[in-house]
């Protein structure tokens, strides 16, 4: 698939508000980037992608407008429902997903790319996907005259990258886009994350799903101080990233063309970044750093720095992807995939309904059944896309499209889990978590009102008890009043109903000790990240 039509799919989930932050359900869209067989021949309908329900959708993807026959409705709904039979034993399953990834030689991994504002993520992503012949000369001499039309022609790079309309007319990136390309030992599927503000709850979903982090910093002159400063995004990216269980983070400089390949600049930088990445816990192992010249696509593809920066001698970037760990797989851990978007609307029945999500554990193949919480729904899976080709099984760590037979869109929603038939995750209202309290421009205290996001999703809290303080693992203070700046402190926390709902609000979690990525929150206030943490019980 084209880059173009990659963008324009990915354009296609851009429904994040632009202020404030999405809601479950909000980034439903139209349709996914489909090309599976049965999806190809599935009559397809334009128009708007309000909710319909499944006896229109049925009529739609029948070509019934009017006259209605309930029983060949019946008949075909029947047909629907009827499942491909999963061709292996789970673990027969696991074993050949090993066994196939030991022959591919290549691991999957999921990058992020992070960084304040302007720092050159969309330029950089942009040159090394066309540096790896991801980006056709077409495409890119077509970004070149789109963008130099709107006067910003030096985003040239970045448009490819960048989604459609609106955020091409801002400049700004508004919304995760997905993209595909390869290293020589790794299949990375990118996650570009936006750098605004505002956009922050986009970027959680992308920090979510990622295994290592990009982390682009400009070094003009001013620049890198302007992102590192309190109310620059550098920290809190680095925060964000790391607390959402990502461990390995690249950070390239950039704009060295700026500063003359000034290696004074670049160690000033370094310096000031270290200590930092330290406390927000990243191990030094962990952690590589790199000069760049993102727009001359200089040490991106390979070390061609210039003579004024021969004194760099470290990897370009796409030799710092190739080397990055892959973690260990929660492959035999029940299956659990949150949904980071539903396709409402457009999608005919009969190729089933449209979700993406990435598996969070687990592994899944064609003709499974699977369970959906909350709403308790049973769906079988119809079609799995891996990096938008159909594949028989997907496992723990990738990004999916699923196509699932038998149930209603209006059934899911960003959020939902899809789970085992026989070990759904438990939906929970209330639960204790052990939090780390980041930069706080006021305390936390009991009955602080924040905003809970969990993978995709994100719902209104309380910190209805403040249990303890601790340190280094003991605890130091037993029910404080307030929490300040920088302590580990065990809250209660519980779910509120959305404004005007009486319903009791639930989501489906898990402890961290049970399932990693699954006991994982982000707590916000006011637009701010104020602490993360781990799910220590389900109250
Ligand atoms: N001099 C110089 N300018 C660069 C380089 N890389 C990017 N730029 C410029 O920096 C500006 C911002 O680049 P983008 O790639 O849009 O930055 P971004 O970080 O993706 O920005 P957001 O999407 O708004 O978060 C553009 O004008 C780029 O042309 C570089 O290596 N050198």
């Amino acid at each position: 698939m084209s880059l173009a039509a990659k963008k324009k799919a990915a354009a296609s989930k851009t429904a994040t508000p632009k202020t404030g932050t999405p809601t479950p359900g909000s980034k439903a869209s139209s349709k996914p980037s489909s090309k599976t067989g049965s999806a190809a021949s599935t009559p397809r309908r334009g128009g708007a992608s309000t909710p319909i329900s499944v006896a229109q959708q049925d009529l739609q993807g029948l070509h019934l407008t009017e006259q209605v026959d309930e029983a060949e409705l019946q008949r075909e709904r029947e047909k629907y429902r009827e499942r491909p039979v999963p061709s292996m034993k789970q673990e027969e399953l696991i074993a050949k997903v090993k066994a196939d990834e030991e022959a591919s030689g290549k691991k999957n991994i999921s990058l992020v790319v992070v960084g304040h504002v302007d720092a050159g993520k969309s330029t950089l992503m942009g040159r090394l996907l066309y540096d790896l012949g991801e980006l056709s000369e077409k495409d890119k001499v077509a970004n070149e005259r789109g963008s130099s039309r709107v006067g910003k022609s030096s985003f040239a790079f970045a448009w490819g990258l960048d989604a459609l309309g609106d955020e091409r007319a801002r400049g700004v990136t508004i919304d995760i886009a997905t993209t595909h390309f390869q290293t020589p030992h790794r299949n990375v599927t990118l996650l570009d994350a936006p750098g605004h503000r505002d956009f922050i709850p986009a970027m959680i979903s992308g920090a979510a799903q990622a295994d290592v982090a990009l982390m682009v910093v400009d070094a003009s002159p001013g620049e890198f101080e302007a992102g590192f400063d309190r109310g620059g995004q550098t920290r809190e990216h680095a925060w964000l990233v790391r607390s959402l269980g990502v461990k390995e983070i690249i950070i390239g400089i950039n704009k060295m063309d700026m500063v003359d390949w000034s290696q004074d600049r670049y160690d000033d930088i370094v310096d000031a970044l270290k200590p930092f990445l330290t406390s927000a816990g990243f191990a030094s192992a962990k952690t590589v750093f790199l000069p760049l010249a993102a727009m001359e696509g200089i040490n991106v593809a390979e070390h061609n720095v210039p003579t004024a920066g021969s004194w760099y001698k470290g990897p370009a970037l796409v030799d710092a992807l190739d080397k990055v760990a892959v973690p260990e797989r929660p492959y035999s851990a029940p299956l659990r995939i949150p949904l980071s978007n539903v396709f409402k609307g457009q999608t005919a029945v009969a190729s089933g309904v449209a979700v993406q999500g990435r598996l969070a554990s687990g592994v899944v193949q064609v003709g499974d059944n699977v369970r959906a919480v909350p709403g308790d729904v049973v769906a079988s899976i119809r079609t799995i896309e891996v990096d938008e080709d159909t594949a028989p099984y997907a496992v723990a760590g990738q990004n999916v499209t699923l196509y699932l037979a038998g149930v209603d869109p209006n059934q899911l929603s960003i959020g939902t889990v899809l789970c085992p038939l026989n070990y759904p995750a438990p939906l929970v209202s209330k639960f204790v978590a052990q939090i780390l309290v980041f930069d706080l421009q006021s305390p936390i205290i009991v009955g602080t009102s924040v905003e809970l996001f969990h993978h995709s999703i994100n719902v209104p809290a309380t910190i209805s008890k403040l249990l303890a303080i601790s340190e280094k693992g003991q605890v130091i203070k037993k029910n404080p009043r307030v929490l300040q700046k920088g302590v580990t402190a065990t809250v209660e926390i519980t779910l509120r109903p959305a404004t005007g709902s009486s319903r009791q609000a639930v989501m489906p979690l898990e402890t961290a000790a049970e399932n990693k990525e699954m006991g994982r929150v982000l707590i916000r206030r006011g637009g701010e990240t104020i602490a993360a943490g781990m799910v220590t019980e389900l109250l």
